[in-house]
Protein backbone atom coordinates (compact mmCIF):
# COMPACT_ATOMS: atom_id res chain seq x y z
CA UNK A 1 0.00 0.00 0.00
CA UNK A 2 1.35 3.63 -0.59
CA UNK A 3 1.16 6.69 0.93
CA UNK A 4 -1.46 7.96 -0.71
CA UNK A 5 -3.43 4.52 -0.04
CA UNK A 6 -2.36 4.82 3.43
CA UNK A 7 -4.02 8.38 3.79
CA UNK A 8 -7.00 8.03 2.40
CA UNK A 9 -7.64 4.69 4.33
CA UNK A 10 -6.57 6.30 7.84
CA UNK A 11 -9.26 8.88 6.75
CA UNK A 12 -11.93 6.94 6.38
CA UNK A 13 -11.18 4.74 9.22
CA UNK A 14 -11.41 8.71 11.59
CA UNK A 15 -14.64 9.65 9.57
CA UNK A 16 -16.26 6.17 9.95
CA UNK A 17 -15.49 6.22 14.16
CA UNK A 18 -16.85 10.01 14.05
CA UNK A 19 -20.10 8.99 11.64
CA UNK A 20 -20.41 6.09 14.57
CA UNK A 21 -20.04 8.87 17.17
CA UNK A 22 -22.43 10.91 15.53
CA UNK A 23 -25.16 7.77 14.90
CA UNK A 24 -24.52 6.98 18.92
CA UNK A 25 -25.53 10.78 20.00
CA UNK A 26 -28.58 10.90 17.65
CA UNK A 27 -29.88 7.23 18.66
CA UNK A 28 -28.96 7.61 22.44
CA UNK A 29 -31.10 11.36 22.81
CA UNK A 30 -34.92 11.22 22.97
CA UNK A 31 -36.14 11.03 19.61
CA UNK A 32 -32.88 11.69 18.23
CA UNK A 33 -32.39 11.06 14.91
CA UNK A 34 -36.07 10.18 14.30
CA UNK A 35 -38.47 11.81 11.77
CA UNK A 36 -40.09 14.07 14.30
CA UNK A 37 -38.04 13.82 16.64
CA UNK A 38 -34.96 15.84 18.33
CA UNK A 39 -31.95 15.48 20.32
CA UNK A 40 -32.73 16.92 23.36
CA UNK A 41 -30.11 19.57 25.02
CA UNK A 42 -28.22 17.64 28.02
CA UNK A 43 -28.74 13.68 27.10
CA UNK A 44 -26.71 11.70 25.21
CA UNK A 45 -22.65 11.02 25.45
CA UNK A 46 -20.77 14.02 24.62
CA UNK A 47 -19.19 13.39 20.61
CA UNK A 48 -15.35 14.63 21.57
CA UNK A 49 -14.30 12.35 24.05
CA UNK A 50 -12.01 11.73 21.95
CA UNK A 51 -12.20 7.82 22.50
CA UNK A 52 -11.30 5.12 20.33
CA UNK A 53 -13.84 2.17 21.01
CA UNK A 54 -13.17 -1.76 19.21
CA UNK A 55 -14.35 -2.13 16.02
CA UNK A 56 -16.55 -4.98 17.63
CA UNK A 57 -19.15 -2.59 19.46
CA UNK A 58 -22.47 -2.80 19.27
CA UNK A 59 -24.23 -0.87 15.94
CA UNK A 60 -26.89 1.43 16.02
CA UNK A 61 -29.92 -0.32 15.09
CA UNK A 62 -32.53 1.44 12.80
CA UNK A 63 -32.31 4.00 10.31
CA UNK A 64 -28.42 4.72 8.60
CA UNK A 65 -26.84 7.98 8.95
CA UNK A 66 -26.43 7.99 4.97
CA UNK A 67 -30.37 7.38 4.35
CA UNK A 68 -32.71 9.90 3.41
CA UNK A 69 -35.10 10.52 6.70
CA UNK A 70 -38.11 11.91 7.03
CA UNK A 71 -40.92 12.15 4.12
CA UNK A 72 -39.59 13.36 0.69
CA UNK A 73 -39.20 16.72 1.04
CA UNK A 74 -39.69 17.15 4.85
CA UNK A 75 -42.78 16.96 6.44
CA UNK A 76 -43.67 20.34 5.45
CA UNK A 77 -43.48 19.94 1.58
CA UNK A 78 -46.27 21.38 -0.52
CA UNK A 79 -47.39 23.42 2.69
CA UNK A 80 -47.61 27.24 2.32
CA UNK A 81 -45.02 29.12 4.11
CA UNK A 82 -45.40 32.87 4.51
CA UNK A 83 -42.47 35.44 5.41
CA UNK A 84 -42.55 36.17 8.91
CA UNK A 85 -42.89 40.37 9.61
CA UNK A 86 -40.14 42.07 11.02
CA UNK A 87 -41.98 42.21 14.52
CA UNK A 88 -42.89 38.49 14.92
CA UNK A 89 -38.78 37.92 13.63
CA UNK A 90 -37.79 39.85 16.34
CA UNK A 91 -39.72 38.00 19.16
CA UNK A 92 -38.87 34.65 17.86
CA UNK A 93 -35.20 35.43 17.93
CA UNK A 94 -35.81 36.03 21.60
CA UNK A 95 -36.26 32.60 22.40
CA UNK A 96 -33.20 31.77 20.00
CA UNK A 97 -29.99 33.54 22.47
CA UNK A 98 -27.08 33.57 19.98
CA UNK A 99 -29.04 33.69 16.84
CA UNK A 100 -29.15 37.38 15.35
CA UNK A 101 -31.40 38.40 11.84
CA UNK A 102 -28.01 39.03 8.94
CA UNK A 103 -30.13 40.78 6.50
CA UNK A 104 -32.77 38.70 5.03
CA UNK A 105 -31.41 35.16 6.50
CA UNK A 106 -31.34 33.93 10.56
CA UNK A 107 -27.54 33.35 11.81
CA UNK A 108 -25.37 31.82 14.28
CA UNK A 109 -22.48 30.52 14.65
CA UNK A 110 -21.02 27.84 17.17
CA UNK A 111 -17.47 27.23 18.65
CA UNK A 112 -16.59 23.48 19.42
CA UNK A 113 -13.41 21.72 21.43
CA UNK A 114 -11.99 20.39 17.90
CA UNK A 115 -12.03 20.13 14.12
CA UNK A 116 -13.66 16.51 14.28
CA UNK A 117 -16.54 17.96 16.98
CA UNK A 118 -16.99 20.55 14.11
CA UNK A 119 -17.40 18.22 11.63
CA UNK A 120 -19.64 16.14 13.54
CA UNK A 121 -22.35 18.30 14.20
CA UNK A 122 -22.01 19.34 10.66
CA UNK A 123 -23.09 15.76 9.82
CA UNK A 124 -25.83 16.06 12.93
CA UNK A 125 -27.28 19.34 11.58
CA UNK A 126 -27.59 17.65 7.91
CA UNK A 127 -29.32 14.67 9.12
CA UNK A 128 -31.97 17.16 10.45
CA UNK A 129 -32.16 19.38 7.48
CA UNK A 130 -32.64 16.26 5.74
CA UNK A 131 -35.82 14.71 8.33
CA UNK A 132 -37.23 18.51 7.66
CA UNK A 133 -36.73 18.75 4.62
CA UNK A 134 -35.04 22.43 5.24
CA UNK A 135 -31.27 23.47 4.92
CA UNK A 136 -29.03 25.86 6.01
CA UNK A 137 -26.43 26.91 4.18
CA UNK A 138 -23.49 25.96 6.57
CA UNK A 139 -19.48 26.94 6.93
CA UNK A 140 -16.91 24.59 8.82
CA UNK A 141 -14.16 26.23 10.17
CA UNK A 142 -11.24 25.50 12.08
CA UNK A 143 -13.04 24.48 15.32
CA UNK A 144 -16.04 26.17 14.27
CA UNK A 145 -19.79 25.89 12.20
CA UNK A 146 -21.62 28.66 11.28
CA UNK A 147 -25.25 28.47 9.71
CA UNK A 148 -27.33 31.19 7.48
CA UNK A 149 -31.03 29.85 6.52
CA UNK A 150 -33.76 31.70 5.23
CA UNK A 151 -36.53 30.12 2.59
CA UNK A 152 -35.96 29.86 -0.73
CA UNK A 153 -38.91 28.73 -2.05
CA UNK A 154 -40.85 32.11 -1.15
CA UNK A 155 -37.75 34.12 -2.39
CA UNK A 156 -35.45 34.26 0.28
CA UNK A 157 -37.18 35.30 3.19
CA UNK A 158 -37.49 34.08 6.99
CA UNK A 159 -40.05 31.91 7.57
CA UNK A 160 -41.52 29.71 10.55
CA UNK A 161 -38.90 26.82 8.90
CA UNK A 162 -36.20 28.49 9.18
CA UNK A 163 -37.02 29.04 13.18
CA UNK A 164 -37.72 25.28 13.14
CA UNK A 165 -34.52 24.48 11.81
CA UNK A 166 -32.64 26.81 14.14
CA UNK A 167 -34.45 25.38 17.36
CA UNK A 168 -33.28 21.88 16.16
CA UNK A 169 -30.01 22.85 15.93
CA UNK A 170 -29.99 24.85 19.22
CA UNK A 171 -31.35 21.17 20.72
CA UNK A 172 -28.48 19.24 19.30
CA UNK A 173 -25.76 21.52 19.84
CA UNK A 174 -24.90 20.92 23.80
CA UNK A 175 -24.07 17.18 22.41
CA UNK A 176 -21.42 18.28 20.10
CA UNK A 177 -20.02 20.47 23.37
CA UNK A 178 -20.86 23.74 20.81
CA UNK A 179 -21.22 27.27 22.00
C1 LIG B 1 -38.34 19.94 -2.33
C2 LIG B 1 -37.61 20.47 -1.14
O1 LIG B 1 -38.33 20.20 0.03
C3 LIG B 1 -37.38 21.96 -1.24
O2 LIG B 1 -36.63 22.26 -2.39
C4 LIG B 1 -36.74 22.51 -0.01
C5 LIG B 1 -35.33 22.00 0.21
N1 LIG B 1 -34.66 22.77 1.23
C6 LIG B 1 -34.95 24.06 1.42
N2 LIG B 1 -34.22 24.80 2.23
C7 LIG B 1 -34.44 26.11 2.38
N3 LIG B 1 -33.67 26.80 3.22
N4 LIG B 1 -35.42 26.72 1.71
C8 LIG B 1 -36.24 26.06 0.87
O3 LIG B 1 -37.14 26.66 0.28
C9 LIG B 1 -36.02 24.67 0.71
N5 LIG B 1 -36.78 23.93 -0.05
Amino acid sequence: MDRVDEERRAGLVAVRQRVDDVQDVMAGAPGGGRPGGGARAGHGRAVDDGGRRGAGRPRVRGRGLWQAGGTVGGEDAGMAVAALEQEEIADRLHELPGWTLDGDRLARSYRLGSHFAATAMVVHIAQVQEELGHHAELTLGYNTVSLTVNTHSIGGAVTALDFRLAHRVEELAPVHGAH
